[in-house]
């Protein structure tokens, strides 16, 4: 379970995140500007709250009466960013090995069959469409084996039909992995589609679900 709980001053607004996501997707939907990286950061530790706290189960990620942050590499967790950040100048095993554990128990080529790229490991980034990029990027959050999946508009340069499959796929990963995933979007069907849990922002405090739901709707198989 993921508790968050913290402020942070930005330059034209305080930032309030006060929620909790299980083993569930939350997604934060709210327009630019309002804090949305801010919070994947904080939890991703790559900036920190000015105070609160932020835990995963018994697993304190940030502190701010001790005060305490742990590293962001002791963290387990698994960023896909709005970019998808691949190294250019590396293949796309490449990228997905670089950051695995040295025992790693992930299956690898199930995990890249699931996601529909097994047959593009020896190509680099800029021999990738948009959506295959995302998988990529998917992949290598995945293979780290985290405890809690952040995804930044992973599909908000995808046509409709790919993003569609994509939202697919990561339904059907949730389902299997059950970790908390906190996915941002912009987008209302894609944030009805795929949030267990929709946050949204009043204010610039993220509190309230706007709505929680208990099932999710995977397009047919085609
Ligand atoms: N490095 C930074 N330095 C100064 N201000 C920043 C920085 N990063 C973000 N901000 C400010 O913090 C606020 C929240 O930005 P953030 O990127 O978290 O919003 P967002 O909801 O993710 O936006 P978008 O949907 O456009 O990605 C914005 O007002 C932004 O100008």
């Amino acid at each position: 379970m993921l508790h968050v709980d913290f402020t942070k001053s930005l330059p034209e607004f305080t930032l309030t995140a006060r929620f909790s996501v299980g083993e569930e997707i939350a997604v934060l939907f709210g327009p630019s500007g309002s804090g949305k990286t801010t919070i994947l950061n904080c939890i991703a530790g790559l900036t920190h709250p000015d105070d609160g706290s932020i835990r995963l189960s018994s697993q304190v990620f940030f502190d701010g009466e001790r005060p305490y942050k742990l590293p962001p590499q002791n963290r387990g967790v698994g960023y896909v960013f709005q970019e998808y950040a691949l190294f250019p100048h590396m293949t796309v095993e490449q990228n997905i090995r670089y950051g695995m554990k040295r025992h790693a128990q992930v299956n690898l080529p199930e995990l890249l069959q699931t996601v529909g790229i097994d047959h593009l490991l020896s190509k680099y980034p800029h021999q990738l469409s948009g959506g295959q990029k995302q998988r990529a990027a998917l992949v290598r959050a995945l293979a780290t084996e985290p405890s809690i999946l952040l995804l930044d508009e992973p599909l908000s340069a995808l046509d409709a039909q790919t993003r569609r499959q994509c939202q697919d796929e990561l339904l059907r990963i949730h389902e299997k992995w059950r970790i908390p995933i906190l996915l941002v979007t912009h987008d209302q069907d894609e944030a009805e589609r795929l949030g267990d849990l929709v946050l949204t922002s009043e204010n610039g405090a993220w509190c309230l679900p706007l709505q929680h739901k208990k099932s999710h709707a995977l397009s047919p198989a085609p």
